[in-house]
């Protein structure tokens, strides 16, 4: 069977480039519009299987987009996607029989498996291409695992766009080097690479290093007195711990990403700059916005590709590969051969819960081959102190049901929900596919979800 290119519909460029680079590495053709109007004509002209359809557009809602496109293209498997996700409007468009209704920022491995799920029909899989799921790690970051795996075709997709990549993840999991890979895969890599911690000095200080002072437009002035944003002009600006940005220089990016002019402090003359913006934090955004410290309308700004760095104890093996790998590179500063890492060594990598993530590894791998000698790394040779100090703490993600206790401490509505939020977080926070394991209708599930006050899916909080 041929497939028809799946017609992407949203008015937001950023979106439109976005999602086609992201089903174009999952080997899916697409067509772009940006208004009803255009929509409309493209799917006369391909009449395609599935669309997916912003819900706000400049010239209609995308509900009345669906209907009308029905009227010509009956077969049509419409997937909504939206900013602003409320019960209603997910129910509203079950009804109208759409396929998936997904949240932005959306997560590149749940928009391809929303498609393939709407190509399948729910009964044959048609799986595409996944070439970019195997390929290897990217930017010197090492790691197999499935977590890290999709995460290198996140990065390759969001490379060739110039949405904004927001990155969380806890110290030391690879945010800054994640952030340095995109923008070398990225048609601007030759354009400068410019990070900013944001938490580090006073807010008058950070302000000026951000966006420069008056004088920096003079042409005869130090090049240090531009600020970071100039200097990122034609590549990437990383600002490292948004989260600590300081509320007059929230206000002053916001107005940056709004109009891509910069106001240097004293200036009148606004300047055009033209940067990708990456952003990381390894406290949870939500929380910051939640606790007011972080402007709502940045965030979503800014939060159009989400790329979460897991823990170093959630990558499995990928602790023995990195540990090998950086057991050799000390070995060979040290210029010693290099030792190999016995199985309890191994066995106590795996098990330890790296509070300091690759960061720690690295400290008491490098402590490991500079002290000892042997060919061979053994568990007495690390450092004991530390692991006693950090043990693996409790899992707290997975929730576990004994039967007796459940029954005992809790009610009925408590355990429904309990199990529901379960097989939501299981399936990736997809409701129809959380429905599907559920046995029962997606609409059941939005329907809890509303009883609740919960959204029906957003971005996770780590
Ligand atoms: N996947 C990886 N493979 C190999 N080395 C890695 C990987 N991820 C991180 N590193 C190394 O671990 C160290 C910490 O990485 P990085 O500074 O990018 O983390 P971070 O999350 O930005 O940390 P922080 O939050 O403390 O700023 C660096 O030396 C980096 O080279």
């Amino acid at each position: 069977m041929t497939h028809t290119p799946i017609l992407i519909i949203d008015d937001n460029q950023s979106h439109l480039t976005l999602y086609s680079a992201i089903l174009n590495d999952a080997g899916f053709s697409t067509v772009t519009a940006a208004t009803v109007k255009e929509a409309l004509e493209v799917n006369r002209q391909t009449s395609p299987q599935i669309a997916l359809v912003d819900l706000m557009l400049p010239d209609g809602s995308g509900h009345d987009l669906i209907s009308q496109l029905y009227e010509t293209n009956p077969n049509l498997k419409p997937i909504v996607t939206t900013a602003y996700a409320s019960i209603d409007r997910a129910v509203e468009a079950m009804r109208m029989g759409v396929s998936d209704f997904l949240v932005k920022p959306i997560n590149p491995q749940i928009l391809v498996d929303a498609i393939i799920n709407a190509r399948s029909g729910g009964s044959q899989t048609l799986r595409p291409n996944l070439g970019p799921l195997d390929a290897p790690p990217l930017g010197g970051l090492l790691g197999s695992s499935a977590e890290m795996k999709q995460i290198y075709a996140t990065m390759r997709a969001v490379s060739g766009s110039d949405a904004s990549v927001f990155i969380t993840g806890e110290n030391g999991t690879g945010k800054t080097m994640c952030a340095k890979a995109i923008h070398a895969l990225s048609p601007d890599t030759d354009g400068p690479f410019v990070a900013v911690h944001c938490g580090s000095r006073s807010a008058a200080a950070l302000g000026a290093e951000l966006f420069g002072r008056g004088s920096a437009v003079e042409p005869h002035v130090q090049k240090s007195n531009i600020g970071a944003l100039q200097k990122a002009d034609g590549g990437t600006l990383f600002l490292d711990e948004i989260c600590d940005l300081d509320a007059v220089s929230q206000a002053q990016l916001l107005e940056f990403l709004k109009t891509s002019n910069v106001t240097p402090n004293d200036s009148a003359e606004p300047i055009p700059v033209k940067t990708r913006i990456i952003c990381a934090s390894s406290k949870s955004p939500l929380d910051c916005i939640s606790a007011g410290k972080l402007r709502a309308d940045l965030y979503y700004r800014l939060f159009v590709v989400p790329i979460h760095l897991p823990p170093l104890r959630d990558r499995g093996l990928d602790v023995i590969e990195i540990a090998e790998a950086m057991v050799a590179r000390y070995a060979a500063k040290e210029n010693k051969p290099t030792p190999a890492l016995s199985k309890d060594t191994k066995a106590l990598l795996l098990s330890y819960a790296w509070p300091g993530n690759i960061h720690e590894l690295m400290n008491v791998l490098w402590n490991c081959v500079v002290v000892n000698t042997g060919p061979m790394i053994e568990e007495h040779h690390l450092p004991k102190s530390l692991l006693d100090t950090f043990p693996r703490p409790q899992e707290t993600t997975t929730p576990s049901f004994s039967l007796g206790d459940v029954v005992a401490s809790k009610s009925l509505l408590e355990i429904e929900r309990e199990i529901i939020e379960f097989a939501i977080n299981r399936a990736g926070g997809s409701i129809p596919k959380a429905s599907k394991a559920l046995d029962v209708s997606p609409s059941t599930i939005y329907r809890k979800l509303e009883t609740w006050g919960r959204p029906a899916r957003g971005p996770r909080r780590q």
